[in-house]
């Protein structure tokens, strides 16, 4: 359902350029838990930008059930993100004028069935189940790095996305809190058959997933 074939990156700067993505190739199911790791510098939040459509390879394709993400216009491939794509970044990115609440419901915006009272219960219900029932009305600037980081992932989680990508998204969060994001994470993968596909420095994280994958100077092995 998730596929991605011969991708590459190619960045240019001056002169130079340097091969970020080469010939990338993979297949990940509905419900599969896909780790990928490796080094800095490898090519991991390269490979998530492009498979999540935010940055456009050099070459090859990304289908995302059967729909060719890079073949759409930049309406269609915002469709395709704001419906079925879920990130989760290593940083948190909130809107600094909006609320928790706000945050979270902020992709319901572009949902074609729009903002719903449906949207904040679900909002409550994520914020809560990451721990921050009592922050639904602070904004980002009174909340620590952890906790902004677990409002993204609320936020990521809202439209039911069919896929989710995250880098790094349990990486200065305590051991607890990672244990509730990670337990977060996969009973939604296992509710919605979503697809998880997660950069992660954590080898105990990556033990859990269905596949782990190495990103070796731009190629996945
Ligand atoms: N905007 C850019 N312009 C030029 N080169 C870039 C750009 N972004 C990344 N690179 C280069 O592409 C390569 C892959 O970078 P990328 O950020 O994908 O690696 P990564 O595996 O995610 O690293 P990290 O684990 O440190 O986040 C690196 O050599 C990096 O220097």
């Amino acid at each position: 359902m998730f596929t991605v074939k011969e991708l590459q990156k190619i960045y240019h700067f001056g002169t130079e350029s340097i091969e970020a993505l080469q010939n990338v190739n993979l297949s990940v199911k509905r419900g599969e838990f896909v780790a990928i790791i490796g080094h800095s510098g490898s090519g991991k939040s390269t490979l998530l930008s492009v498979m999540g459509g935010l940055m456009r390879p050099t070459g090859g394709v990304v289908l995302i059930e059967d729909e060719d993400l890079w073949a759409k216009n930049d309406r269609g491939r915002a469709r395709i993100r704001n419906t079925k794509v879920g990130f989760i970044f290593q940083f948190a990115s909130l809107i600094p004028t909006l609320t928790c609440l706000g945050n979270v419901m902020l992709p319901c915006l572009f949902n074609p069935k729009g903002l719903q009272w449906a949207n904040q219960e679900k909002a409550q219900q994520l914020l809560q189940q990451v721990g921050l029932a009592d922050k639904l009305h602070a904004y980002p600037n009174e909340l620590s790095g952890g906790q902004q980081r677990r409002v993204a992932i609320a936020r990521a989680l809202i439209n039911n996305p069919i896929v989710i990508l995250a880098d790094e998204p349990t990486g200065d969060l305590d051991e607890e809190t990672e244990a509730e994001i990670m337990k977060l994470l996969l009973t939604n993968l296992r509710q919605h058959q979503a697809t998880l596909i997660m950069v992660t420095h954590n080898l105990d994280i990556a033990q859990r997933a269905d596949r782990v994958l190495q990103m070796k100077k731009g190629r996945l092995q």
